[in-house]
């Protein structure tokens, strides 16, 4: 699903009002109209009647004067408070605040801190407020009264409307300006935002609407989007042809597992057999290839040279024998990390251009060498403590920056990154940013990353672009957590739990 930068939302209304000829205040009627028929919904659904309206100067406010009409016009009783002065209003915002004061609507200024106490008490005596206080046209910090302000309708515990984005979020990071408006529903304008998918936006936004106002969708093209919202849509499996044999869906080697960690091997190897994979062999430290072997009966797993139940280097020729008879490679789940280690995924990594996907202590082995991966078949799978080793930043210039963080290394490295977290964004190499819709907070448990890391293995293998393996990989294993909540719930769910319920998240795609 289309995802648009307030920037390019710009120019596609620029082209869609000067190029095409479309009325700016036509679409403006059409982004009211359809915010007041949400309030309506509402109202009617929990037997409330009486609405505020809450705008700021720009034309966010004006969709805020097109809600008040139209609710005034169904016979709900709505006022609308200003937080500006009437005189700053211009252009088609003006002209929808001259009708609603033609209407009798109630129009009240909060420009002073005075105004405030009044401000309060109709906040307190409606069921809903409307937030058009600011759109897309946030620039920089908010504060002053209308921080103020923003913190009053936090506090009132009613339910809020924002129109387009919530006030004080930034529609393209996602990050809080200052203070933002909690919102129970946000009805944004004709394309998602990035800034209501990632967190904090996505907890700031509640519920997200997307409202056609006219704008013609193939615009989103000619502006060159490159933000996407991965939905089911978006990944629907190929149906099986019945001519087939396991060669047709790929052989991959999953390098895994250390004395300690032999979980993350099975976890990571049976997913990828979960996931459609036709064959999966896996490499682990000889000491432990027999507890591994327990239980994974569709698996062939070979004991390598190791140390101390940790692969040593002396593996690699073992390893790249292997890799000739392979499609695919994954390396990393449950490693450990030494600097034996280290060098033997470096050098895997060097001497082979088959597609190979990187995780946990194989992306520790790789920092600060990371040109090894440049331009290569990979896709690199950290969480934040991950990626924050790979750059070098602060998990929370990470988390606070996902996009601009996965762009820049992606720009650097021309591969494919899976950045996880609570909402996994995916950057690919020809700078396309998607970002998941599935998943659940029970699905931040241990092992979890090794059973994603086999299912994008198992799509790789079966003959998915780097691309295209990363985001079905992320949106199944989403998926599959999300089946696991309906039977285990949040607390108590394992990585187990999401690798059971793999081909019932599959069976969803078809
Ligand atoms: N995208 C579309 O096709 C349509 C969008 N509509 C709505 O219009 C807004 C965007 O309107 P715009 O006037 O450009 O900006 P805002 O209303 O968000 O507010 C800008 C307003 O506020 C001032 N300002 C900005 N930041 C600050 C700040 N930190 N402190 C103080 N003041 C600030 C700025 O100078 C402006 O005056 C979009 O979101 C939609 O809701 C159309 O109605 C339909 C078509
Ligand atoms: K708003």
């Amino acid at each position: 699903m289309i995802v648009l930068t307030s920037k390019q939302m710009r120019e596609v209304e620029k082209i869609a009002i000067e190029k095409i000829g479309i009325p700016s205040i036509g679409l403006m009627e059409n982004a009211g109209r359809e915010t007041a028929l949400e309030v309506k919904k509402i109202l009617e659904e929990e037997n409330l009647n009486s609405v505020i309206v809450i705008s700021g100067k720009g034309n966010n406010g004006g969709d805020g004067y097109v809600v008040a009409r139209n609710l005034h016009n169904w016979g709900v009783d709505v006022k609308v408070f200003l937080t500006t002065s009437l005189g700053a209003i211009s252009g088609d915002a003006k002209v929808n605040l001259d009708a609603i004061l033609n209407m009798g609507i109630y129009v009240a200024e909060i420009t002073q801190r005075e105004h405030l106490k009044f401000l309060e008490k109709t906040i307190k005596d409606s069921d809903v407020i409307v937030d058009a206080i600011y759109g897309i046209g946030l620039k920089g910090e908010i504060s002053g009264i209308t921080k103020e302000i923003i913190e009053m309708i936090n506090q009132a515990n009613k339910i809020v409307v924002s129109v387009d984005i919530p006030s004080g979020l930034n529609a393209d990071t996602g990050k809080v300006e200052g203070c933002a408006v909690r919102a129970t529903k946000t009805v944004t304008m004709q394309f998602l935002k990035p800034g209501l998918l990632v967190y904090p936006g996505a907890d700031y936004a509640g519920e997200v609407r997307v409202a056609e106002i006219g704008i013609p969708y193939r615009l989103a093209a000619e502006v060159g989007y490159n933000y996407n919202l991965v939905t089911s849509e978006d990944v629907k499996l190929p149906k099986r042809h019945g001519n087939t044999h396991k060669g047709d869906y790929g052989k991959a080697l999953i390098i895994a597992g250390s004395k300690n960690m032999t979980g993350a091997a099975y976890l990571c190897a049976k997913s990828a057999i979960k996931a459609g994979c036709g064959l999966v062999k896996l490499a682990v430290p000889q000491s432990v290839q027999s507890v591994i072997q327990g239980g994974l009966y569709e698996v062939i797993t070979y004991g390598l040279e190791e140390q101390n139940g940790i692969l040593s280097h002396n593996a690699l020729s073992s390893v790249l024998e292997l890799i000739e008879e392979s499609d695919v490679i994954a390396i990393g789940p449950g490693l450990t990390h030494d600097r034996d280690i280290s060098q033997l995924v470096y050098d895997i990594v060097k001497n082979t251009d088959k597609p190979v996907v990187l995780d946990a202590d194989a992306l520790n082995a790789l920092v600060g060498r990371l040109e090894v991966i440049q331009g290569k078949k990979i896709i690199l799978t950290p969480h934040y403590g991950e990626m924050s080793r790979l750059t070098g930043l602060e998990i929370d210039e990470i988390k606070n920056n996902l996009f601009e963080v996965a762009k820049t290394f992606i720009d650097r490295y021309k591969v494919t990154l899976v950045l996880k977290g609570a909402k996994t964004v995916i950057a690919t190499k020809e700078g396309s940013i998607y970002i998941n819709s599935t998943g659940n907070p029970g699905m931040a448990t241990a092992g979890s990353g090794d059973v994603l890391t086999g299912m994008i293995t198992a799509f790789l293998a079966q003959g998915f672009s780097e691309e295209k393996a990363a985001i079905y990989g992320v949106f199944y294993h989403g998926k599959a957590g999300d089946i696991a909540k309906e039977y285990v719930g949040e607390y108590g769910m394992t990585a187990m739990d999401i690798l059971e319920n793999i081909p019932e998240a599959l069976k969803c795609g078809l």
